[in-house]
């Protein structure tokens, strides 16, 4: 198959969808792959690295776009949807809850676009989990840092000193991004509570950190309280594919103490902090409402593109294999953890709740790609 890997334009967006070693997997596998020159060099990749392991460099992103398979890291801009062609697989994060343009182009285009995110294995989501691992963890840090005077906080250090007291932090959704956004700022020695709505997760929460951290039963009520009393507050929920359901009201900020801080890593589901209205950018990362500080960077990831570009091609390289040799439609058929990905093709909206959120007609994998022979 021919493989193309442009080369990121979101804004501050460094990684890129596969390492040298990933481009090596396929060749040898018998691919070609197009890697658009420069991609990988703010991920610390030169050409000639990729050269090496037998990518072919092109000049342009229109030629790495013009192939049979595009992979990316982040959902396509507006200026790259000129690129999308009926029949092309797209093998990307979408979010496509929260992108209705993005998802209007697809489905006009004819793409075949399968989503990293919504891949699922018995209820995990291999190829979110490595970006929810560093989003989680950069969660805590931000907040640390965000919490400084400098930064428009309150002034307060996340672990306080002897005979000071120490930080209060909530943790909203205490899956992945939730766990590791935990492990961090209990690190820094902060005041840690974990709210989710699965009660399974609660105990095994309980298991892992012990008398350490406070878990609480998701509710308005819980919420509410747990909001008030805190310096930090972390939005990490997920209803796979789902726009992110609201749970921080803009009246839940209003009682924060001024310099708090909110971080919505759900921003790129839309996000579960009311007032965390719009996206910010890693140039521009927080804006003030009601005296809190708030950010809601959607690829956070991205700051640390040499960790997280090596991370993600770790998870993403097996299903890109699978889909190079078999082609898309048997690797499907084959693997339901794949098929789960599919979000639209050949002009339909294949992920049940992408088409619910934006009011789309929804169509069955198996149906959508009956005619398909790529
Ligand atoms: N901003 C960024 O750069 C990044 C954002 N993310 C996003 O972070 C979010 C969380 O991802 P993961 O932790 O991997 O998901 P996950 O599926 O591991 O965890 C989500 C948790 O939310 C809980 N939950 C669902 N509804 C809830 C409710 N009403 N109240 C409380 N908890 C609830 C679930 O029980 C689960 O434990 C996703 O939107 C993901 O896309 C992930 C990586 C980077
Ligand atoms: C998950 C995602 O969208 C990111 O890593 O940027």
């Amino acid at each position: 198959m021919y493989i193309g890997i442009p080369k990121e334009i979101k804004n501050n967006e460094n990684r890129v969808a596969m390492t040298p070693a990933g481009v090596m997997n396929l060749v040898k596998a018998g691919h070609t792959v197009s890697v658009e020159t420069k991609a990988g060099i703010g991920s610390g990749f030169e050409d000639e690295v990729y050269r090496e392991a037998g990518a072919v460099i092109v000049a342009t992103a229109a030629e790495a776009w013009d192939q049979e398979m595009v992979m990316k890291v982040k959902e396509p801009l507006a200026s790259e949807y000129d690129y999308f062609r009926q029949g092309q697989i797209l093998f990307t994060y979408l979010h496509l809850a929260a992108e209705p343009e993005l998802t209007k182009a697809l489905v006009e285009k004819g793409v075949i676009a399968i989503a990293y995110e919504t891949v699922a294995v018995n209820g995990s989501l291999p190829l979110l989990t490595p970006m929810s691992e560093v989003a989680g963890r950069m969660s805590a840090q931000v907040g640390a840092q965000m919490l400084e005077k400098i930064s428009g906080g309150k002034g307060i250090l996340l672990g306080g000193i002897p005979g000071v007291k120490r930080s209060k932090v909530t943790i909203i959704g205490g899956g992945v991004v939730g766990t590791n956004a935990a492990k961090i700022a209990m690190g820094l020695g902060a005041d840690v509570t974990m709210i989710d709505l699965n009660a399974n997760r609660l105990r095994q929460l309980d298991d892992i950190f012990g008398t350490e951290i406070n878990t609480l039963m998701s509710n308005p009520m819980n919420i509410a309280e747990a909001v008030k009393e805190s310096d930090l507050v972390i939005g990490a929920v997920l209803i796979p594919g789902a726009k992110a359901p609201r749970l921080v009201t803009e009246e839940m900020v209003k009682t924060m103490q001024p310099g708090s801080v909110l971080i919505d890593v759900a921003i790129d589901q839309g996000g579960i902090i009311e007032t965390c209205d719009r996206i910010s950018t890693h140039d521009d990362p927080t804006y003030v409402k009601h005296g809190v500080v708030h950010y809601a960077v959607a690829n956070m990831p991205g700051a640390v593109p040499r960790t997280s570009t090596m991370g993600l091609t770790n998870v993403t390289i097996p299903y890109a294999l699978q889909i190079a040799n078999k082609g898309v439609v048997q690797a499907i058929a084959d693997n339901p953890a794949l098929a789960k990905g599919v979000n639209v093709a050949n002009g339909a909206v294949t992920y049940e709740a992408v088409a619910r959120d934006l009011g789309y007609e929804f169509v069955s994998t198996t149906d959508a790609l009956a005619a398909t022979t790529v």
